[in-house]
């Protein structure tokens, strides 16, 4: 098998007490989509944020993480961002004052040549709406921007946080669309509760319960296994599926009994 992009070895995230996340260890593929699931308040976002060089910095993060043969932890995140891992939050983050176009131009890296081509090809409206202020875009329209803004640049990681969250389902069909086209030449590490799009894009499927990996493999065999994932997820099966609105007691994140 080739090299994992992202290999993450028995990290440890602490926070205003809270041990959320207890020696999780895990690799992303060099291609495709590796999603991370479980259910609500299980450390998904605190994983990407440890990754990405985001937790508080009143918190404490252990263990490995490497991209490639490179440690990450003791980077700064520009840095990281800027050698090639790409970022794109949970609640978007657009400059909401700003149009679309200076969201954009503030995205791009010194030195480099911004792909506006690329990111206008996936993304015409953006083009469209260059002048528009990007507090006003639909919802949809601020998660591509989101996307678009990472797509600037050349990556070699794209970490994506819950992506289809709060949009309606002909929107949620339009970013799945975009991230499975992203996904042909950049790997994404994925969280999403959305089964049906996990269904669409995963290959690799990692499950946190209670801050611990809890499931790791192939992401279509876990959507067969309807038990495992009415025990993991809160869900029982891909049709229909709803997101488990309210927290597992098992699957909060534990207090600290160090
Ligand atoms: N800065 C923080 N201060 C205090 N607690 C935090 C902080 N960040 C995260 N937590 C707690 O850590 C736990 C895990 O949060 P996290 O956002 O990683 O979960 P998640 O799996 O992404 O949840 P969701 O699916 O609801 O987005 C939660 O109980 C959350 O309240």
């Amino acid at each position: 098998m080739s090299e994992p992009v992202l290999t993450v070895e028995d990290l440890s995230v602490r926070i205003a007490g809270l041990h959320i996340l207890q020696g999780v260890s895990f690799t992303v593929a060099p291609t495709g989509v590796t999603v991370l699931l479980g259910r609500n308040g299980v450390g998904k976002t605190t994983t990407l944020r440890a990754v990405v060089g985001l937790t508080p910095r009143s918190g404490e993060v252990r263990g490995t993480v490497r991209m490639g043969a490179r440690s990450l932890l003791s980077q700064r995140t520009h840095r990281l961002v800027r050698d090639g891992l790409g970022y794109v939050p949970e609640d978007r983050c657009v400059f909401a004052g700003l149009t679309v176009a200076e969201n954009l131009r503030l995205a791009e890296r010194r030195g480099t040549t911004a792909a506006y081509d690329r990111v206008f090809a996936l993304f015409p409206e953006l083009d469209r709406r260059s002048r528009q202020r990007a507090g006003s875009l639909s919802g949809g329209q601020q998660q591509m921007l989101a996307i678009g803004r990472v797509l600037l640049n050349d990556n070699r990681l794209l970490l994506v946080d819950e992506p289809t969250k709060g949009l309606a389902p002909k929107v949620v069909t339009e970013v799945a669309e975009v991230l499975e086209r992203v996904a042909e030449s950049v790997p994404v590490l994925l969280v999403e509760q959305n089964l049906a799009v996990v269904r669409r894009l995963a290959r690799d499927a990692v499950v946190l319960a209670a801050g611990r990996v809890a499931w790791a493999g192939d992401a279509q065999e876990l959507l067969l296994e309807t038990a495992l994932t009415r025990s993991l997820l809160g869900v029982g099966s891909v049709e229909g599926h709803q997101p488990a609105s309210q927290p597992a007691a098992a699957a909060s994140a534990p207090e600290d009994g160090n």
